[in-house]
Order: structure tokens, then C-alpha cells, then sequence
């Protein structure tokens, strides 16, 4: 893994977090229009494929960093977090859902930061594919917030992956935290009593 932090891939990442505000800012005012969906979604999709390419370019071209392994779940965190709140306030998507996702997130970011000194976790299949289904989730509830039933089982799938996938990191961080632990020193052996 490289250690410096100034790529393309990582500049993509930037830019999905630059998406953020602009996101919530078109969900707060104009959310609850057809068109103001259409331009969030539009914004969103654009932001969720900067995702595909940063990782893509970063293996293609060797740019895989520590940095980068890093900041990109928070990315893809602070996006989706963003979308399901506006979502949520919208009544497009549950708040138990929004809610659920939202601890998840905050729970494996807090395990990344706390077990930084051991190395880093970088994302996992399931991880990623979680993260595709919340993208899933949040087109469908911008598209077509009228499938209710289509919309409902996605919802309830994405969260469950989401909890499960939280729980795998939980795994990986402890046994992190355990292989990189200093082994116990063997107790002092003190020399043999001289016979009196
Ligand atoms: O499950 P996480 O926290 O590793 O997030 C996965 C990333 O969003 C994949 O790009």
C-alpha cells in the first residue's frame, strides 16, 4: 500500500465528500418535488460512481493508500448518511431505517479511528456491497418513491446487511487488535540458589 496521499483516486474521494452539502442543500429545498428529486438523484448517481472509479483507478494504477482506505467509507458514509436523513425527513425512507444505518456507520468509523494504531481496516466485500445496496435503496426512494412494497423489502435487506457487515468489522478489529498486541514477556527465570 502506497503511504502518500495525493492521487487521482483520492482526489475523486474528495470530491464525493465536496458532493455532500450540495446533495442536502437540493433535498432540504426542493425534496419534495419530482424535479428536485430528479436533480438530487442525478448528483448522487454522479457522487456514488466517483466510488467505482476511485477504486478501480487506485488498483489499476497501483495508487492504493492507507490515506485513501481510510477516507473513502467516509465518503461513501457521509453521502448516504446525508441522502437518508433528507430521505427520512421526507417520509421517503423509514426513520428506523435512516437511524439503524446511521449507528452502524458511526460504530465501524469509531472502530477504524480506535484500532488506527494496529492498521487499517480498508473495506470489505460485504462492506462494499452494502454500500451498493444503501446506493440501491436511495435511487429507488428518489425514482420511484411510489413502489412502497418494492421499496419496503429493499429497505429492510439493506439494513440487515448494513448490521451484519457492521458486525464482521467488529471481528476484524479485535483480531487486529490481537495480532498486533506485544506478546508477554516470559517471567524472569532467577538463577539457581547457591547451596548454603
Ligand atoms: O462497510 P464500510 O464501512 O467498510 O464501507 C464500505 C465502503 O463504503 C465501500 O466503498
Amino acid at each position: 500500500m502506497t503511504r502518500g496521499m495525493w492521487t487521482l483516486p483520492n482526489a475523486l474521494t474528495g470530491l464525493r465528500l465536496l458532493a455532500v452539502p450540495f446533495l442536502g442543500a437540493v433535498l432540504a429545498v426542493a425534496g419534495d418535488t419530482p424535479g428536485g428529486r430528479w436533480v438530487a438523484l442525478a448528483l448522487f448517481a454522479a457522487a456514488s460512481l466517483t466510488d467505482l472509479a476511485d477504486g478501480w483507478l487506485a488498483r489499476r494504477w497501483g495508487q492504493c493508500t492507507d490515506f485513501g482506505a481510510l477516507v473513502d467509507p467516509i465518503a461513501d458514509k457521509a453521502l448516504v448518511a446525508t441522502a437518508l436523513v433528507c430521505l427520512s425527513a421526507r417520509d421517503l425512507v423509514p426513520w428506523w431505517a435512516t437511524v439503524v444505518v446511521l449507528a452502524r456507520e458511526v460504530a465501524v468509523t469509531v472502530l477504524r479511528l480506535t484500532v488506527l494504531q494496529h492498521g487499517v481496516i480498508p473495506a470489505s466485500r460485504g462492506g462494499k456491497l452494502k454500500t451498493a445496496a444503501q446506493t440501491t435503496m436511495i435511487v429507488l426512494a428518489l425514482a420511484a418513491p411510489e413502489w412502497t412494497a418494492v421499496l419496503t423489502a429493499v429497505v429492510v435487506l439493506t439494513v440487515a446487511w448494513t448490521v451484519l457487515t457492521g458486525l464482521d468489522y467488529g471481528a476484524k478489529a479485535a483480531a487486529l487488535t490481537r495480532a498486533r498486541r506485544p506478546a508477554l514477556q516470559p517471567p524472569a527465570v532467577s538463577p539457581p540458589h547457591a547451596p548454603g
